[in-house]
């Protein structure tokens, strides 16, 4: 299961210097607006403590961490669902994607340009939003439209879909954004297939000065009070700092992190954000051969999480040999897992919690 991050923002916020520290994949990044054009794809191994410390106790061969891909989009600017500078070449980037990570400019720096001439994050966060909706706006008109054709035969599922599509339409011409929508989940499942740009989740990340990363400053906090109104995550990072702290090996970056009075990467915080804000959950294989993390949607039972590593895991899944990963550190072994009875033997209902180890039995 590959889930895609969409890098979004104005032009020349640090988007591209962000997606260079989280991958290898060498985009152009650079002091001038629209330096970016085609989007660029990486694929970024999600860091996890839990992986390193069952990698080590088990001491497999190899150690197989899960990803998440993250593409950095150009910069939009206002006028980009009218087709300006590319807009909309640049909007259907976005609608491939599954989260946004909206990277907002909270530094001031002369030297590097902004596109609207100062730092003010509430403007720029309602530029790139209105864009997105104003962009919904037309694809939610066009499915009014057919739906109104239809309507004629008097359908009563039909008549009730239009009913619903109006109503949004009326919530974003007002500048809401899909995702704000109040509607029961069987209604949403109506306008699910556009792919609505303003429907999907949002992560900001505030990109900051290096002497406010700790502190934060008054450029975050109206980043947060934007996102509070949307329920939306926010993390902060410098994306200079982190483009430093990507050349460095494990040893020398956490030196590095106490030195600037930070816990972890922003990095690692954000990559670990986005996972959580599409709700997804880790669960772990170990072996001599390779300790691998896996993805899965929360919620999900133990034979469609088997049918991740394999589709014959899922079609003939008997049962799954499983411990926590708290039980399993504490223990120390696998074997002393079961030893001390605390191997638990799942069946076909079970739900797969986050940091579960787990040995799938199956027949095929
Ligand atoms: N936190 C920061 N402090 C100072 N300068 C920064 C910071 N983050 C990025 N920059 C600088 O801002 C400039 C623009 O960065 P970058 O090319 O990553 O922007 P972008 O959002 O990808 O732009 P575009 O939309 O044009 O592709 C670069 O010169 C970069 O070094
Ligand atoms: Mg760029």
């Amino acid at each position: 299961m590959s889930l895609k991050c969409g890098i979004v923002g104005l032009p020349n916020v640090g988007k591209s210097t962000l997606f260079n520290a989280l991958s290898d994949a060498g985009a152009e990044a650079a002091n001038f607006p629209f330096c970016t054009i085609d989007p660029n794809v990486g694929v970024v191994p999600v860091p996890d403590e839990r992986l390193d410390h069952l990698h080590e106790l088990v001491e497999s061969k190899q150690k197989i961490p899960t990803s998440v891909e993250f593409v950095d989009i150009a910069g939009l600017v206002k006028g980009a669902s009218e087709g300006k500078g590319k807009g909309n070449a640049f909007l259907s980037h976005i609608r491939e994607v599954d989260l946004i990570v909206h990277v907002v400019r909270c530094f001031d720096d002369p030297n590097v340009i902004h596109v609207e001439g100062d730092v003010d994050p509430k403007r720029d966060i309602r530029i790139i939003e209105d864009e997105l909706i104003l962009k919904d706006l037309e694809t939610v008109e066009k499915k009014v439209e057919n739906l109104k054709r239809d309507a004629k035969g008097g359908d009563k599922k039909v008549l009730h879909n239009l009913e619903v599509v109006q109503q949004l339409k009326e919530h974003l011409e007002v500048g809401n954004a899909a995702r704000t929508f109040e509607v029961d989940p069987e209604d949403r499942q109506i306008f699910r297939e556009l792919f609505l740009l303003s429907d999907k989740p949002v992560l900001f990340a505030c990109n900051v000065s290096e002497d406010d990363l700790d502190s934060g400053n008054e450029w975050v906090d109206e980043v947060k009070e934007v996102a509070a109104e949307f329920e939306d995550e926010v993390v902060t990072f410098c994306a200079k700092i982190e483009a430093e702290i990507a050349e460095l090996d494990e040893d020398e970056k956490q030196a590095f992190l106490e030195e600037l009075g930070v816990e972890s990467a922003g990095l690692d915080r954000l990559i670990k954000a986005a996972y959580e804000e599409l709700g997804l959950i880790t669960y772990f294989t170990a072996g001599p051969k390779e300790t691998r993390a896996w993805t899965i949607r929360r919620g999900t039972k133990a034979p469609q999480a088997a049918g991740v590593i394999h589709s014959d895991f899922e079609k003939g899944f008997i049962r799954a040999e499983t411990v926590s990963y708290a039980t399993y550190a504490e223990l120390g072994s696998e074997k002393a897992v079961k030893d001390a009875g605390k191997m638990r033997q799942e069946g076909k209902d079970y739900v797969v919690q986050d940091g579960d180890v787990m040995l799938f039995r199956f027949n095929v």
